[in-house]
């Protein structure tokens, strides 16, 4: 697996210190609150195991799983939820996790979806922020990292369901994809 990464662009170390410093800042702005962190399947998984397990006040999680009409590298616009919640999150907090924001269509989506059930708040965490690549606005609370525009993979990240487990945030060979 490593043969097919160009380069490290995150390491294990500056992931793991980054997010205690996302957890530090979750635990102190919602000190006396419940939050529900919601990850974003498949992608979040690793993000939001790690994250949850460094904030220090009382936290649950859900997971909604959900894909874009049309496969491909570019996003159609139009989001299918495949996996609602299982909690009912009218009055709650809630912390919406995710690996990375690419045109922003996900995440603007599911802001309005999750909006209309009420919740006390609703704010995004998220590792990675491609910024330049937006087709739509998304204002996310707390971000890891802005990255350029390269093809990632590792800690959630995939290609072809491939490259989640490893421990970095890399770039993949041209070869490998193209
Ligand atoms: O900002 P956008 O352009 O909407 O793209 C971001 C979405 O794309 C990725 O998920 P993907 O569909 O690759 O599924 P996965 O998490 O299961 O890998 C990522 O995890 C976000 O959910
Ligand atoms: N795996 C992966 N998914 C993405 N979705 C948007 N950008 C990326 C990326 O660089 N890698």
């Amino acid at each position: 697996m490593n043969n097919d990464i160009e380069r490290v662009l995150i390491s294990e170390e500056d992931i793991e210190k980054k997010v205690i410093e996302i957890a530090e800042s979750i635990s102190e702005e919602y000190k006396g609150k419940e939050v529900i962190l919601i990850g974003i399947l498949k992608g979040s998984v690793m993000f939001m195991s790690d994250l949850m397990k460094k904030i220090t006040i009382p936290c649950k999680m859900d997971f909604m799983a959900v894909s874009s009409y049309g496969e491909g590298s570019e996003s159609s616009g139009v989001v299918r939820i495949l996996k609602d919640l299982d909690f009912e999150i009218r009055d709650k907090h809630i912390i919406l996790v995710e690996d990375i924001i690419d045109s922003g269509v996900t995440l603007t989506y599911l802001l309005k979806y999750l909006n209309a059930r009420k919740p006390a708040s609703l704010e995004i965490a998220c590792l990675l922020n491609k910024k330049d690549r937006r087709k739509v606005e998304v204002n996310a609370k707390y971000i890891g990292y802005d990255v350029a525009d390269y093809f990632l993979v590792g800690y959630g990240l995939d290609f072809a369901e491939k490259y989640r487990n490893l421990p970095y945030v890399g770039i993949l060979k041209e070869e490998v994809y193209k």
